[in-house]
């Protein structure tokens, strides 16, 4: 179709290849020169500079030198666990034996879901775009003895740092093995109701779980003796609601979430002498479906907290190879970036020598904690391993007010919840840097409270047991390793008023010192830090018991490198302990 504008190409091009429309009245005519000129000034020797004539470098990128990637920290995932496939209902058909005996095949069994918390994945965003997740459903069985096809098995893979939370769930076999359960106790206990008050059959919940034979008919389906259920047990157990995991290692197997449904039995498993003909065989099992949240909390040593345009992404930049962007206005960062400083890349002398404290044995065995000391000849669990890295976690700018979702608010807080150690990044050159200091600590406070409460809610919500109540009592509850379920791992400490965070270890990075006249302000702020340090000023948390103990204020620059490296052996002093 011709296009109705013929003016559109020249609207829309210059989003597409800004560079070939430069602003303000260039012609078209001029565009070859312009092209010229974009090669010749690649080849140039004078350096670009931003706005205030400094060179540009890789600490002072252009704002569109970055890298952006999708990103999401939350997802609502409904899981459909496979429902199994019925049973058949056949007999066996040959030449001369025209009513042989019943070869009805099983129906194969539903798909189970699973999730995994795997290296490589960084974002939930594929999975929030999903919403659905779906197991297999088993095939139906068939004649001949043909078993139904198993459905296929879903593994959910999300990042390692993610908290999985279970909303709701929908279990119709639990609930009806609850009423037939109910209905036994009733007709043990009295005469049985076969009519309810308004005079309607009482529906039989097990009757529903037969197939009967499409060509009986219905006086002689009325009549028909069923035998009993066969008691059959799920391969897997369903774990025990509500799900709460804490997915903060890679999983080297996949956890089961929602277990698929049994696949019906042909007619051939009730044949007995009376009945040598069954006309019936059992449906497969409904799945489970339920409603999970998923909450990805970024893995990090170290967290950057600051205000907007304090200079966090640079300072990230300059001791890590990330290409956070940066830009010399608020909001610049959108999104949490991680970068790693590397202190020994095994090619020569480490930058500095560092130990982390191994907490025991590795998830599963066979992690990196594991070792085997050859002297003895026993397993041993070694105290401390060699740190050859560390992460630090740059987030948005928080304003004074951001826990009423002023600016892009705290939730981003999270991503710097369960680092070791708190960078608290301050602009020498943006006035007071004692009142900054204040205003992240209030709002950080303030997260830290509301997470505690959170909690409290979550736990209150947990000790309800609706488990009961429905009848699914045989389910195990002791399904995870203990370090998986979320309550006892990554949980805040309920009681603690905050001290979750402003018990970490934290430090400030006060930046720009390059800046005219900010060495007024660096002395204030070093005096003040020295005075929480011998008690002599509160935490500016205000929480009690938080740590104080050596708080010490770093001067850097970090646009042209300088003090930089402090940064980091301070960092890892902390994270030493
Ligand atoms: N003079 C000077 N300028 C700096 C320094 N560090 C950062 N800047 C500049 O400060 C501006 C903001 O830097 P960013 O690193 O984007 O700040 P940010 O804290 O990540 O900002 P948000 O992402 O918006 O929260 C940029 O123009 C940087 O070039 C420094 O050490 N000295
Ligand atoms: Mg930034």
């Amino acid at each position: 179709m011709a296009c109705r504008n013929p003016r559109s190409p020249r609207i829309i091009l210059p989003f597409l290849y800004p560079s070939l429309f430069p602003p303000n009245g260039v012609s078209r005519s001029s565009l070859a020169a312009a092209l010229c000129g974009v090669r010749r000034s690649s080849t140039e020797a004078s350096t670009p500079t931003d706005s205030y004539d400094r060179p540009r470098s890789r600490l002072n990128p252009a704002p569109d030198d970055y890298s952006m990637s999708n990103f999401a920290d939350k997802a609502r995932l409904t899981l459909h666990a496979g429902a199994g496939g019925h049973g058949c209902i056949s007999f066996m058909r040959e030449a001369f034996m025209d009513d042989g005996p019943a070869n009805g095949g099983d129906g194969g069994h539903g798909g189970n879901i699973y999730i995994q918390a795997v290296h490589g994945e960084t974002s939930l965003h594929k999975l929030a775009r999903r919403k659905v997740v779906r197991a297999g459903k088993g095939k139906s069985g068939m004649g001949s003895s043909r078993s139904g096809q198993r459905g296929e098995d879903v593994v959910i893979a999300v990042p390692v740092g993610t908290v999985v939370r279970e909303l709701s769930r929908d279990d119709p076999e639990a609930e009806s093995r609850f009423l037939s359960k109910r209905k036994r106790r009733v007709s043990r206990d009295t005469q049985p109701v076969e009519e309810g008050p308004d005079g309607e059959p009482v529906e039989d919940p097990d009757r529903a779980k037969w197939l009967l034979y499409p060509g009986m008919s219905s006086s002689d389906m009325k009549r028909l003796e069923l035998p009993p259920l066969p008691h059959r047990e799920r391969l897997l157990h369903q774990p025990k609601a509500p799900i709460h995991l804490d997915l903060s290692r890679p999983t080297p197997r996949p956890i089961l979430l929602a277990v698929g449904g049994l696949g019906g039995l042909g007619n051939p498993h009730f044949v007995t002498k009376g009945t040598p003909k069954p006309m019936f065989a059992t449906r497969g099992e409904r799945a489970i479906s339920m409603e999970i949240e998923l909450e990805l909390k970024l893995l990090a040593d170290v967290g950057l907290v600051g205000l907007p345009n304090a200079g966090k992404s640079t300072l990230l930049r300059s001791v890590s190879n990330s290409r956070t962007r940066v830009g010399d206005w608020a909001f610049t960062t959108l999104q949490p970036n991680i970068g790693t400083v590397v202190l020994d890349n095994n090619k020569g002398r480490p930058l500095l020598t560092s130990y982390r404290r191994v907490s025991g044995v590795g998830v599963y065995g066979g992690g990196p904690e594991d070792s085997f000391d050859i002297s003895s000849g026993s397993q041993q669990q070694p105290e401390l391993e060699r740190r050859t890295r560390f992460t630090i976690a740059d987030i948005p700018g928080l304003i004074e007010g951001a826990h009423l979702d002023k600016g892009l608010g705290i939730a981003f807080l999270r991503h710097v919840e369960r680092a070791g150690v708190l960078a608290f990044v301050l602009d020498l050159g943006a006035g007071n840097a004692v009142a900054a200091l204040r205003a992240l600590w209030t709002e950080v406070g303030l997260y830290a409270q509301m997470r505690e409460e959170e909690e409290r809610e979550r736990k209150r919500q947990a000790a309800i047991d609706w488990s009961a109540a429905a009848g699914t009592d045989a389910e195990d509850s002791t399904f995870w390793p203990s370090h998986l379920a979320g309550e006892d791992y990554d949980a805040p400490r309920v009681d603690a008023g905050g001290l979750h965070i402003a018990g970490k270890p934290w430090f400030v990075v006060a930046t720009k010192a390059d800046l005219p006249n900010t060495q007024d302000n660096f002395h204030e702020l070093r005096d003040y830090l020295a005075a929480i340090s011998r008690g002599d000023e509160k935490h500016p948390s205000g929480v009690e018991g938080a740590w104080t103990r050596n708080c010490a204020a770093i001067p850097v620059s970090a646009i042209n490198g300088q003090g930089v490296d402090r940064v980091v052996h301070w960092a890892v002093g902390l994270l030493d302990g």
